[in-house]
């Protein structure tokens, strides 16, 4: 895939940043949800890629736009078929509350080569390129402590774990205080912890933990641009989701199987962007700036060369005829002429 595509990927999140981030704090992670998602899916038309969502809002009778199935983008070449990934509001609790961590994320790779995840729970685990190798999903917590530990060439006790504070991981927490490393909790937004680990400056080494299945996906991609390593195992917790697994044509065996990274996204020629909405420990959350102008700070990743790309933008709100449009459709927006 083109290059270029990286900065035509950047500008689907940053929409659904700048669409977002005005709900901050006001307690409505519906709206800002479907801020996010209107600001995704309008800059996503303007785009040179023909794309089919394969991870999205949900199905298309219950959820209109970015649906599982939706064709986007403008392209109608063949080579420029993609599938596409995407979390428009990565942590709906956290912009809600106005709390850390809220990203837009679009992972993008060729046809084909994005797992078509169940929306059901998903055990993972996700270490940066150093320890790429050094783990598994299916070794205790003190063998995967240790082996980071080692591969990083650091005590167990300088090891940073990042676990979802979550009742389910209530064992996990206490293993790895026992093994003696130590743990940053986080309430939502795995994505952005499972991209943290590989990012050194971040301190976070290892995540793991129960989370979304389509979010490991988009994760993944984030580790395979990274270098990093990523397992994971589908994990149902109800009847409806043992229902969605089987719907997918998925049998026991194929829920229980250990999903490499090359299962999650098979092949390197990837994208992934993301765009901070709220204030977080990688990027920047979305500032206003008065004057009708907005800044945003986003990363932008190639798989195929590995290229990273950390990216500030100013925009001009009254300027930008597509971000005016979806923002006077949603919370708070006036134009100060
Ligand atoms: O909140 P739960 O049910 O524990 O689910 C965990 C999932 O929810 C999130 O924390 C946030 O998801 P939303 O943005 O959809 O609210 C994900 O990052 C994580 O994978």
């Amino acid at each position: 895939m083109d290059r270029s595509l990286s900065l035509e990927l950047v500008r689907v999140t940053e929409a659904a940043a700048l669409a977002s981030a005005s709900y901050m704090g006001r307690g409505d992670k519906e709206g800002a949800d479907q801020a996010a998602v209107d600001g995704m899916r309008s800059t996503f038309a303007g785009l040179s890629i023909k794309g089919t969502v394969v991870i999205g809002e949900g199905e298309l009778d219950e959820a209109p736009m970015l649906y599982i199935g939706e064709i986007v983008g403008c392209s109608e070449e063949e080579e420029m078929e993609v599938d596409i990934a995407v979390d428009p509001l990565e942590g709906t609790n956290l912009i809600a509350k106005g709390l850390p961590n809220a990203i837009a994320v679009v992972a993008m790779a060729p046809k084909g080569c994005l797992l078509h995840a169940p929306d059901t729970y998903m055990e993972k685990i996700a270490v940066g390129p150093k320890a790429k190798g050094a783990v598994s999903i299916k070794a205790s917590i003190r063998e995967n402590l240790e082996a980071v530990a080692k591969a990083l060439d650091k005590n167990i006790e300088d090891v940073t774990v990042m676990i979802q504070d979550r009742e389910r991981h209530e064992n996990m927490i206490k293993e790895v205080r026992e093994a003696g490393a130590r743990i940053k909790l986080f309430t939502d937004g795995d994505v952005a912890a499972a991209m943290a680990t590989g990012f050194e400056e971040t301190g976070v080494d290892i995540m793991m933990g129960i989370g979304g299945a389509p979010e490991g996906v988009i994760a993944a991609v984030a580790l395979k641009c990274l270098g990093g390593d990523m397992q994971g195992i589908l994990h149902p917790m109800s009847e409806e989701e043992v229902q969605r697994c089987s719907e997918l044509g998925l049998t026991e065996e194929d829920v229980k199987k250990v999903l490499t990274l090359e299962d999650l996204v098979s092949s390197d020629d990837c994208f992934f962007a993301a765009t901070g909405i709220t204030q977080g420990d990688l990027l920047k959350g979305v500032l206003y700036l008065g004057n009708n102008r907005a800044q945003t700070h986003s990363v932008v990743m190639r798989g195929a060369t590995g290229t990273i790309r950390f990216i500030e933008a100013i925009h001009r709100l009254d300027k930008n005829d597509t971000i005016i449009q979806m923002m006077k459709k949603h919370a708070n927006f006036t134009k100060k002429s």
